[in-house]
């Protein structure tokens, strides 16, 4: 099939890799001319374990384009893909200004028949607002049909979870145009649930807040955990066992971040005070998160013994999880700010990122970032860190506290190099 994907981003470049891998046509379109150029040239805006190595395979042949005339890309494709950023608002809600710029696009240059899919993740009514705003434009409604198909990738592992989802996830209650997008995904085996449109929207938003709630719980209880001396770790396995809990998404640390978790829980929260229903719950769960890296500098300050400008600090990881070079809303970025405003020195490094930081000094490697510290914070859990060097850690440092902010060090490795393990929520 001819598919035109709106939006070169994290998604829409997954998702074009992918469907060219399974046999589409595929013309990757965006606003972003010089993205598009350096796409052209083989150059790979992000980073994202084996999308080059793809993109690059498809593109040389000629299965998928990259292009950044979207009215053209809407003439020449039967199925239209929205994979554009659905960023927050000032007040949270999702701000849909380029989900209304890519409809007024696609209304300017549309004359036949065409399904219309919703990839970016947009608030409950979204699909149902589109299509009227469509005829609004005067495109008449037997010429297009808008469908709902969230993403539920991950950064990090995009390509794998794009061919292996849990499930497909189709809303609309136009039986055709339902079966037109699950044929675009034959070849990979998934449960396919047709809904709705809403209740698709919903099933988006409403899997990234459980997960942010599960996060959020499981943080809160490591704040006990640490009041009675007892160790998350232990605790969260023993929870997780349940298999009506789940072991997945367990891992207490410094707070979730990224560019949809922490703004998914907004949107809900905003969509649903739109309609008098406020979110208690999710409200909560956003606070927790909020003022979880608060509580571990509080715990680095006590462990070091005041904070101070006689300290130097060392921070490992800066983007919001291992495997990305994504810096959008990162909790290590965050803790990077506070520390500095307080500490002497503030030295830090990640493998992919370094954004510029009022008083952080990046260095080339992770050793040379501990060099002199009386701390090293973990903030972001990537293997290089697991398995660094903890003898030479300790040679380098100064003081010896090492915070793990991830929970994913080796304790006994860290200790026996003379140093002081602290985690997040253990004794
Ligand atoms: N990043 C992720 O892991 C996931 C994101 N999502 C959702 O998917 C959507 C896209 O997210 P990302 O890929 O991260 O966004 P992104 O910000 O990385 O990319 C969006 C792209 O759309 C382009 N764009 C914006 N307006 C345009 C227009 N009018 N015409 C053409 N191109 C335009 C931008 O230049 C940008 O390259 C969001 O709604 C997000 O919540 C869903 C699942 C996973
Ligand atoms: O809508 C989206 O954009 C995506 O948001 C998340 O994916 P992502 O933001 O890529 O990253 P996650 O793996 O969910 O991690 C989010 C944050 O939670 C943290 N995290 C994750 C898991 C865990 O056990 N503990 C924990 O602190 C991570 O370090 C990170 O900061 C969801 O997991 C995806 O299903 C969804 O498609």
């Amino acid at each position: 099939m001819n598919i035109g994907i709106i939006g070169a981003g994290y998604v829409g470049l997954t998702t074009a890799a992918v469907l060219a891998e399974l046999g589409h046509a595929v013309s990757c379109v965006d606003r972003d001319e010089e993205k598009i150029s350096r796409l052209n040239n083989g150059v790979i805006p992000i980073y994202e374990p084996g999308l080059d190595e793809l993109v690059d395979r498809h593109r040389t042949a000629n299965r998928l384009i990259f292009r950044h005339d979207v009215e053209e890309t809407v003439r020449q494709n039967d199925i239209i893909m929205i994979a554009v950023g659905t960023p927050s608002a000032i007040d949270g809600a999702a701000d849909l200004v380029f989900v209304r710029s890519v409809l007024k696009s696609i209304a300017s240059a549309l004359s036949d028949s065409k399904i219309i899919i919703m990839k970016s993740t947009v608030p409950p009514g979204t699909g149902d607002w589109a299509e009227s705003f469509l005829i609004e434009e005067g495109v008449a409604k037997e010429h297009f049909e808008v469908v709902s198909n969230p993403e539920f990738l991950r950064e990090g592992t995009a390509i794998y979870d794009t061919f292996h989802p849990d499930r497909i996830v189709i809303g609309t209650h136009n039986e055709a145009a339902a079966e037109v997008v699950q044929s675009l995904y034959a070849g990979i085996e998934a449960k396919t649930i047709i809904t709705g449109r809403t209740e698709a929207e919903l099933i988006k938003y409403g899997s990234n807040a459980f997960l942010a709630t599960k996060l959020s719980f499981i943080n809160e209880l490591a704040r006990v955990c640490e009041a009675y001396g007892a160790d998350i770790m232990d605790v969260a396995i023993g929870i997780g066992k349940d298999s009506r809990i789940g072991e997945k998404f367990l891992q207490a640390g410094i707070g979730y971040g990224g560019s949809c978790l922490p703004k998914d829980v907004q949107a809900l929260m905003a969509a649903a005070a739109a309609k008098n229903e406020p979110l208690k719950l999710l409200q909560a769960v956003a606070e927790v998160n909020d003022t979880q890296l608060g509580a571990y500098v509080r715990k680095l300050e006590h462990v070091l013994g005041g904070l101070d400008e006689t300290k130097h600090i060392a921070v490992w990881g800066a983007t919001f999880k291992e495997n990305t070079d994504d810096l959008r809303y990162s909790r290590a970025v965050a803790i990077m700010e506070s520390l500095a405003r307080r500490a002497s020195t503030l030295t830090a490094y990640d493998p992919l990122a370094a954004p510029s930081i009022a008083g952080v000094t990046w260095k080339e490697s992770a050793l040379a970032a501990v060099e002199g510290a009386d701390a090293l914070v973990i903030a972001t859990g990537w293997a290089e860190f697991v398995q660094a060097d903890w003898q030479e850690v300790a040679k380098r440092m100064k003081g010896s506290v090492v915070m793990d902010g991830r929970n994913v060090l080796n304790r006994k490795a860290i200790e026996s190099a003379g140093l002081r393990y602290v985690g997040v929520g253990r004794p």
